[in-house]
């Protein structure tokens, strides 16, 4: 694959969660709040669907939204993802981030270790890991159900334990507003990117 000249990003906050904990949702309040100047947000899987639908015919945009659309193929997906990593771990994470202009960068759907890995031993100064957290009970109020063979296998649990996250964010109704629990992320990332972010 041939270099792909990269602008460096100033921070990279690195977000996982469990299936309908949020993640889009959060970092989507973290992008509208700095700014698409300043803020991108950078999906790993985006270009991992983008492939998986030109080789099956499917939509991509439905593979990328939030409804049940994409859950008939999740378990095809990681496991055609999962054959891409073996050769390359970084396959997904060069891919994602071509374009990317903007000092501050958000992952937004971090799944593996060595997701985190790639972005530590790339952008070593940069890179913060953000974990979203909802209960059960509230992921299934908004269309989570327990699948055999996905939310018990790595695509789902591969970074459960043995990761020291730099924020845990309760995405829950009755947790701290989320404006409140991400007050330090937005002070850094406005510290981060220079005036332009205030
Ligand atoms: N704090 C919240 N308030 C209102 N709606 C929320 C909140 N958090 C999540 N949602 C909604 O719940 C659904 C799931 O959230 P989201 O898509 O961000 O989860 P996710 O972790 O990205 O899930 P997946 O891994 O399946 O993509 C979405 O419809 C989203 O709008
Ligand atoms: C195939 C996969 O990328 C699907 C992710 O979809 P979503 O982020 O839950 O919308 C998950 C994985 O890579 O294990």
């Amino acid at each position: 694959m041939a270099t792909m000249v990269v602008a460096k990003p100033k921070l990279i906050f690195v977000f996982s969660g469990k299936r309908k904990s949020g993640k889009d949702y959060v970092t989507g309040l973290i992008h509208e709040r700095l700014g698409s100047e300043v803020c991108c947000i950078l999906r790993l899987s985006a270009p991992l669907k983008e492939q998986y639908a030109r080789e099956r015919g499917l939509d991509f945009e439905e593979l990328l939204g939030s409804g049940q659309y994409k859950e008939q193929y999740r378990a095809d997906m990681i496991a055609w993802g999962e054959r891409r990593r073996e050769q390359d771990p970084g396959f997904f994470c060069r891919l994602a981030q071509r374009g990317a202009t903007q000092p501050i960068w958000i992952v937004s759907d971090a799944r593996r270790l060595s997701d985190l890995q790639w972005f530590w031993t790339e952008y070593p100064s940069q890179t913060r890991c953000v974990r979203v957290e909802a209960s059960e009970l509230t992921r299934q109020k908004r269309g989570w159900e327990f699948t055999p063979g996905i939310d018990d296998a790595e695509s789902e649990c591969g970074l459960d334990h043995g990761v020291n996250f730099d924020w845990v964010i309760h995405n829950e109704e009755d947790a701290p507003p989320l404006e409140e629990q991400l007050q330090a992320l937005l002070l850094l990332a406005q510290e981060k990117a220079g005036p332009e972010a205030s």
